[in-house]
């Protein structure tokens, strides 16, 4: 088994509850709350600034050619592609996509970008890929399971969220990774695969309580409100 399968199996427990959070599942039929879902791209626009900084990072942490044009595509699709979703929960809810953009990250977004800086920064190669690897998984198996539970037609409110999620690039971002993931595991002590494992298991853990802090619309306590 490879070191990504093996990290696949111990995390089965968070894979399962993220299918079935009342926000993903939510996506599936097609009823989560307006609220909830403009919460959610508030935070993910500012989480995939983020994500494109750690990449940037892993790019300029790269020891080949190969490597850089792999983060340097993954930053290009980030920013020019993965707008499509978000862009159709702001149809959903009928508000402009620019307004929710530029907001304070609640909490438990805070945490989680926090966490991938921090493996970008003082860790390994390994462990920034083993941070970044849980964001495309579990999208990417999400997209499959509302697919195969809901099987939603072109009407189906989310379809086109749905549909990007289940698509070939997302699947060629998991695969890259996780081949590279797997390339660094192999020459790797023990000490080191724990510490992959570890980041691994946080970005998991992070993942679900994101879509919760969505669900919930966690804000940080006794926040000045924001006057929009
Ligand atoms: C929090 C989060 N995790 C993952 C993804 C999918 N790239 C996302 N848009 N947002």
């Amino acid at each position: 088994m490879s070191f990504s399968e093996q990290l696949r199996k111990e995390n089965d427990d968070l894979f399962e509850a993220i299918f079935h959070h009342p926000f993903v599942q939510g996506v599936g039929k097609g009823d989560i709350s307006k609220e909830a879902l403009a919460h959610y791209v508030k935070a993910d626009f500012e989480y995939l600034n983020a994500f494109m900084q750690i990449y940037g990072i892993a790019l300029a942490k790269s020891q080949n050619r190969e490597d850089i044009a792999y983060f340097f595509d993954q930053i290009k699709f980030v920013l020019h592609d993965e707008i499509h979703p978000h862009r159709n929960f702001c149809e959903h809810i009928g508000v402009k996509y620019e307004n929710l953009q530029g907001h304070p990250l609640p909490p438990t977004a805070d945490h989680y970008i926090k966490h991938m800086m921090y493996h970008a920064q003082m860790g390994s190669p390994g462990e920034i890929l083993a941070a970044l690897l849980p964001c495309p998984w579990t999208y990417w198996e999400i997209g499959q399971t509302l697919m195969k539970e809901f099987e939603p037609s072109i009407e189906h409110p989310f379809y086109d969220w749905i549909s990007f999620y289940v698509g070939e690039e997302i699947e060629h971002t998991t695969n890259e990774l996780r081949t590279r993931l797997d390339q660094f595991a192999a020459n790797s002590s023990p000490e080191e695969k724990e510490k992959m494992k570890d980041a691994f298991r946080k970005s998991c853990q992070l993942e679900l309580k994101f879509w919760e802090m969505a669900y919930t619309l966690e804000e940080w306590p006794f926040a000045v409100k924001e006057l929009s």
